[in-house]
């Protein structure tokens, strides 16, 4: 007989978990009820028509917005609704927005190493004597974001994809236990994709990564596990091969069946 527990799959804990989460503007409901998990070490994509309360979910576990009701957990015991966003922040959540906040006159070296810093004055950063090991983590850093050719580049000088790399290298600094992106391959080459999807392979190997995104063909060639969102709700979520399957999604996300065609292909 075959031991049984071998046969168990093994679950990995769950770092964020929404449970019937509502976020409310006045009457509106830009989300309701709305469930979601995501595990540790997991690239997990959250997609779904325009308005389906996808960049509202980030502001409220960024705590950029309050939710009305409902819970978001934080690593199993951490309340996100009793936090404030730099508590948030140091619990180990990070967040890029969609337009890059560099520091376009400083190096790249010099922005992650303010990422690093807890004090973000330019100049008492700037002026510090730098550790070894600093030193060593920003230049693995600028490894990691494809970047160590540029390590004294003026920021302002790099190409748009570089930018946005540099940022994610910058969130990174902090190191998050949870990472999440707003369309980060937008306006993008189709190389500078590609290296952005190579490079969230490596990151979730360090942390947990929530993507929004509207390119279906980048979804579909990096997602592990895929949300759809419609309507401020949870329309379904699975592996990719999972959501092409099912039927509300084509409805209700792609339009009706047979103007498939029309919508970019899922
Ligand atoms: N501050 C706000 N006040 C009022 N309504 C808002 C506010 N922020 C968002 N909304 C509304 O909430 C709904 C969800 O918006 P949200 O930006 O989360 O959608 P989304 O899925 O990210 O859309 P997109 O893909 O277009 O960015 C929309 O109807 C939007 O108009």
């Amino acid at each position: 007989m075959k031991n049984v527990k071998n046969l168990q799959i093994e679950k990995k804990p769950v770092i964020l978990q929404s449970d019937k989460l509502s976020v409310r503007f006045g009457g509106f409901y830009a989300i309701k009820e709305f469930d979601f998990s995501i595990p540790h070490g997991e690239l997990h994509f959250l997609i779904g028509p325009n308005g389906a309360g996808k960049t509202t979910f980030l502001d409220a576990v960024c705590g950029k917005t309050k939710y009305s009701e409902g819970t978001l957990m934080f690593n199993g015991t951490t309340n996100l609704a009793k936090l404030k966003e730099y508590e948030i922040v140091r619990e180990g959540i990070g967040r890029k927005f969609q337009a890059p906040s560099i520091f376009p006159f400083l190096t790249v070296f010099d922005n992650l190493e303010l990422a690093m810093k807890q004090d973000k004055r330019v100049i008492p950063v700037l002026f510090s004597r730098m550790k070894a090991s600093d030193k060593a983590k920003i230049d693995e850093m600028l490894s990691l974001i494809g970047l160590k050719e540029q390590k004294n580049v003026v920021a302002k000088t790099l190409s748009h994809g570089q930018k946005q790399w540099l940022e994610i290298g910058m969130v990174m600094m902090q190191e998050p236990n949870l990472l999440m992106l707003d369309e980060p391959i937008a306006g993008m080459t189709e190389e500078e994709e590609e290296k952005t999807g190579e490079l969230l392979l490596e990151l979730k190997k360090r942390c947990s990564i929530i993507v929004v995104e509207h390119d279906m063909d980048f979804v579909r060639k990096f997602a592990e596990k895929v949300t759809v969102m419609h309507g401020g709700q949870l329309l379904c979520d699975g592996t990719m091969e999972e959501i092409q399957r099912n039927e509300r999604v084509m409805e209700v996300y792609l339009g009706k069946k047979g103007e498939q065609a029309n919508a970019k292909a899922l």
